[in-house]
């Protein structure tokens, strides 16, 4: 596998081998030992997968008290992934990042611990699978908005299908104010 950094500082994208033959492919998702130069200590508790239909804009959700480090992955279909670094002390906090993931292209997304994350579906349905290194704790999470003029996410056009969690969302400056980051 290849590792490349982004311009946020700990999030990484992963290029994945995949072994073709006349049966097929295949790949490995996660290896304790060679993942452990990506991730570090962290530890995955949680195995989580999400399908969703075209349109479908999930997030941004991240958990305040007890951050979740996430390694993702589009299994099917093909999404638009946004993070936003929420770390206080990150010299890229407040900037977001956003990149086309599709099953086809074998890459995968290191999101550390500290930041927002949402996903937008660019094809008729996409299935994407993560792993957390922190449980889900609904009483611990916060919903940054997608649409915050702030942050000013340049999310591809079309039409967004999104839960009402996710339509009242907060603001970055709320959440900051209400001292809701991680
Ligand atoms: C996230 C989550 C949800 N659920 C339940 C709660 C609810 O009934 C249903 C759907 O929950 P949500 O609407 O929060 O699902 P969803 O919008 O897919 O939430 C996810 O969004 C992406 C962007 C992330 O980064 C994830 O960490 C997670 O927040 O699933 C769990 O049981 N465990 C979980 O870990």
């Amino acid at each position: 596998m290849k590792v490349h950094d982004t311009a946020l500082a700990g999030v990484k994208r992963i290029e994945l081998e995949v072994y073709h033959d006349e049966r097929g492919s295949f790949l490995e998702s996660y290896h304790a030992q060679r993942y452990a130069a990506v991730v570090g200590t962290h530890r995955f508790v949680q195995d989580n997968c999400s399908y969703s239909g075209r349109g479908v804009l999930r997030g941004l959700h991240y958990q305040v008290k007890h951050p979740q480090g996430k390694l993702l992955r589009v299994s099917q279909g093909e999404i638009f992934d946004v993070v936003v670094d929420l770390r206080r002390d990150s010299s890229t906090f407040g900037r977001w990042e956003g990149m086309v993931l599709a099953a086809d292209g074998h890459t995968q997304l290191w999101i550390p611990p500290g930041f927002a994350h949402g996903l937008y579906v660019l094809s008729d349905s996409a299935v994407v699978e993560y792993k957390c290194t922190d449980i889900y704790r609904p009483d611990d999470e916060a919903c940054l908005r997608w649409n915050d003029p702030e942050l000013a996410i340049a999310w591809p056009e079309g039409a967004k299908v999104l839960s009402s969690k996710d339509r009242n969302g907060a603001s970055l400056t709320q959440l900051h104010e209400e001292g809701r980051l991680p």
